[in-house]
C-alpha cells in the first residue's frame, strides 16, 4: 500500500488542476456545438453531459429521427445553453455558425462484427456530414466518433480535400475511450483513483491499432510481470468488443463514449478559448510517422491542433507492437481515402448524367 502512496507523492503539485474531471474550461468564451446522431445511443448522453457544459452557449441537435423530444427534455434543464433541434433535412441549418461539430451518426457493431465492417453503412452517414460541414462551417473543429474512425477520418478528409476546405489541425477521429478505458483499468490494476493515471494511447481505434504505452504511465507501474502488462494491453484493445458482446446484439458502447466524447469536446472549446496546455489523444491527419494518420498526443488551441507532440518514448516491445499494427493500421486508412474517391467519382457521374438530360425532361423529373 505505501508504494502506491511513494508513487502518489512524486506527482507534481499542480496535478490536481490538470486531473480529467469532465469540466475544467474556464467558461469565458461562449461556444456553439452540433451534435449529429443527437438521438442515438451515444447521442443522447452526449448532449445530456454538453448541456451542463458552461463553454457552451448552443448546443444544437441534429439527426435522421426527429429530435423535437430530446431536445424539448434537455432544455428544462437550468442551465445556459440554448438546446435547438433540427430535422434531418436541415443539417446545414444546424451546422450554421457551428465552432465545434461531433458525429455520433451511424450504426453501431454488433457481435462478431468488424469496426471496418460498418464502412458499408457508416461512410455515407460520414461523406454527408463532411460535405455539409463544407458548406455551412468549414472552419469549425470536426470530429468524429462514428465507426471505423480508422477509415472514416481518413476518407473525410480526402473529401475535404477534394472541396478545398481540408485543414488537418481541425478534424480528429475521437479516441479518448481508449485513454479513459486504459486509466481505468489502470487504476484498478495499481488499486488508484483512475482519474489520477495519465498515458498516451497512440495508433488508431480498433483492436491492436489502440496502443496503450504501459511504460509511459505516470504513476510508473510496479514491477510487474511482462504476461500481467499484456493482459492489461490486451483487456484496453479488446474493451470495445467487450461491451458488444455484453450487450448482446443491442449496440456498442454509449454511455462511456458520451463521457470520453463530452471530455473531449470540452477539450477542444478549452483549446478554442486559448486555455494553456490543453493535450489529448486523438487520431488526426500526421506525419509524426510512416502513415498520414495517427493517434498520438497533442495540444489543442484557438485553431485546433496546436502541436502535434508526435510518438512519445516506447519501449522495445511497443516499438514492435506498434510496427505489427502499422499494416492493419494502413489498410483502414486506404480504405477510406478509396471510399472517398468512390464516392467523388458517384457524385461525378451522377452530376454528369443530370447534364446530359435535355433541360425540359430535367425539370419535369425535379417536379
Ligand atoms: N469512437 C469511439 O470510440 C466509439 C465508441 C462507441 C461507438 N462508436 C460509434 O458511434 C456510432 C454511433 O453509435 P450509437 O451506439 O450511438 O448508435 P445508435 O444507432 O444508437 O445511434 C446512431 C444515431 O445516428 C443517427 N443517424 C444515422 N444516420 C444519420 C445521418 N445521416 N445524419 C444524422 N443522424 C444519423 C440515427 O438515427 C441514430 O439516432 C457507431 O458508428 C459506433 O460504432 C464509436
Ligand atoms: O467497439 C465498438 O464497436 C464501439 C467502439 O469503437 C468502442 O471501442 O467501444
Amino acid at each position: 500500500m505505501l508504494g502506491h502512496v511513494a508513487r502518489l507523492s512524486k506527482l507534481p503539485l499542480n496535478y490536481l488542476q490538470n486531473r480529467g474531471g469532465i469540466w475544467t474550461g474556464r467558461g469565458e468564451r461562449n461556444y456553439k456545438v452540433t451534435v449529429v446522431g443527437a438521438e442515438g445511443g451515444i447521442g443522447q448522453p452526449l448532449s445530456l453531459l454538453l448541456k451542463q457544459n458552461p463553454l457552451i452557449e448552443q448546443l444544437a441537435l441534429h439527426d435522421v429521427i426527429e429530435a423535437k423530444g430530446v431536445a424539448a427534455d434537455l432544455s428544462h434543464i437550468c442551465t445556459p445553453a440554448e438546446v435547438s433541434h433540427f430535422r434531418s433535412e436541415e443539417l446545414l441549418e444546424a451546422l450554421q455558425d457551428a465552432h465545434v461539430v461531433v458525429v455520433a451518426a451511424g450504426l453501431p457493431r454488433k457481435p462478431g462484427m468488424s469496426r471496418d465492417e460498418l464502412m458499408a453503412a457508416n461512410a455515407s452517414v460520414a461523406l454527408t456530414v463532411a460535405c455539409a460541414v463544407s458548406i455551412a462551417c468549414p472552419e469549425a473543429l470536426l470530429a468524429f466518433i462514428t465507426n471505423p474512425i480508422n477509415a472514416i477520418v481518413p476518407m473525410a478528409a480526402e473529401f475535404l480535400k477534394a472541396k478545398g476546405v481540408f485543414d488537418p489541425n481541425r478534424l480528429f477521429g475521437i479516441t479518448t475511450l481508449d485513454v479513459v478505458r486504459s486509466k481505468t483499468f489502470i487504476g484498478k490494476f495499481m488499486s488508484i483513483d483512475p482519474d489520477l493515471v495519465d498515458i498516451p494511447v497512440i495508433g488508431g481505434h480498433a483492436g491492436i491499432t489502440i496502443l496503450p504505452l504501459l511504460s509511459q504511465c505516470y504513476p510508473k507501474f510496479p514491477e510487474a510481470e511482462v504476461e500481467e502488462l499484456q493482459r492489461l494491453r490486451q483487456r484496453i484493445q479488446e474493451a470495445g468488443t467487450e461491451v458488444v458482446e455484453a450487450k448482446a446484439g443491442k449496440g456498442s458502447a454509449t454511455l462511456s463514449m458520451a463521457y470520453a466524447g463530452a471530455h473531449f469536446v470540452n477539450a477542444l472549446l478549452r483549446g478554442l478559448d486559448d486555455e494553456e496546455d490543453v493535450l489529448e489523444c486523438a487520431y488526426v491527419a500526421s506525419n509524426v510517422a510512416e502513415l498520414p494518420f495517427l493517434a498520438t498526443p497533442m495540444l489543442l488551441g484557438p485553431n485546433g491542433i496546436k502541436q502535434n507532440l508526435g510518438l512519445p518514448s516506447m519501449n522495445e516491445e511497443e516499438k514492435a507492437a506498434f510496427e505489427e499494427m502499422l499494416p492493419e493500421l494502413r489498410d483502414s486508412i486506404q480504405l477510406g481515402i478509396r471510399s472517398a474517391q468512390t464516392a467523388m467519382k458517384d457524385i461525378q457521374q451522377e452530376d454528369n448524367a443530370s447534364e446530359q438530360i435535355p433541360t425540359n425532361k430535367r425539370a419535369s423529373q425535379s417536379e
